[in-house]
């Protein structure tokens, strides 16, 4: 099957008449399986919008958005929820974790929720590739916010989803935790996590260069449109990028 995440003249225009406020205009990105692309730009220009209608939360106001070969626009809210569940990660800034679940009882519930009985093998793989294989019986209020971090990548990636949206992911940790936190992301796309295949894509959004670094590629937004990417990512590179757009802002 072809994972790859295509956005096709994505736009998205809230509201109506005088109100109307329109955050994408035009948007058309692919993102290929194996890739780690980071979207950035100035506050407002529509970075968490993309990442919403991307990712099946919010429907575009035209254009379509397709994963792994399906059509968002397409499917009923109903269907709109099983693909959410079972083709799509999530990692927001807040860890969102259940309280009184250990970290095995956190990850198993996408499977719970779909009705699929976990395999604890499964639990245990999606742990270990977050390396936190020695935590699985720890509650949240037991671990760092970097490993709460990595049991909700862990949640989001027990249902091998397609793609792996994140929203600021490490915007709650200091730095030291962001850097490890962001390599193991890396090395989930480049495979070279311990004994894991690779996950398919992770889109993520983020306002810090240096967060950006990590990924294959950036890309910028402004007012709704693309102006811009950087391969191979510097943090000096993508700091100077994000200078020009903010004065143009
Ligand atoms: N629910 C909404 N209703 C009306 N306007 C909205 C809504 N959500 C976002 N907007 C507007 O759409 C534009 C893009 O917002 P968006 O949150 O996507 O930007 P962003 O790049 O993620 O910003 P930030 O970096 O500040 O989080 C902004 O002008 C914002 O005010």
């Amino acid at each position: 099957m072809d994972d790859t995440v295509r956005l096709e003249a994505l736009s998205k225009t809230y509201g109506s008449g005088d109100n109307a406020v329109t955050a994408l205009r035009g948007v058309t990105l692919e993102f290929a399986p194996g890739s780690f692309t980071a979207i950035m730009g100035p506050s407002g220009s529509g970075k968490s919008t993309l990442l919403q209608c991307a990712a099946g939360l919010d429907r575009p106001t035209g254009g379509r958005v397709v994963i792994a070969g399906t059509d968002l626009s397409g499917l009923d809210e109903t269907a709109l929820t099983l693909l959410r569940r079972d083709r799509i990660g999530f990692v927001f800034q807040s860890f969102n974790l259940l309280p009184s679940l250990t970290a095995a009882q956190n990850v198993s519930l996408p499977l719970r929720l779909a009705g699929v009985r976990p395999d604890p093998a499964a639990i245990a793989e999606a742990l270990r590739q977050v390396g936190l294989a020695d935590r699985a019986n720890h509650r949240p209020s037991e671990l760092s916010g970097g490993q709460q971090q990595r049991v909700a990548i862990a949640r989001a990636l027990v249902t091998k989803p397609a793609v792996l949206f994140a929203d600021e992911p490490t915007g709650a940790l200091d730095t030291m935790t962001s850097r490890g936190l962001l390599r193991t992301l890396r090395g989930l796309v480049d495979g070279t996590a311990v004994g894991a295949p690779g996950i398919a894509t992770i889109v993520m959004v983020t306002h810090d260069p240096v967060v950006a670094s990590y990924a294959h590629k950036v890309i910028f937004l402004a007012d709704g449109k693309v102006v811009g990417a950087l391969d191979d990512p510097t943090a000096d590179a993508v700091a100077a990028r994000m200078v020009h757009l903010e004065v143009a802002a």
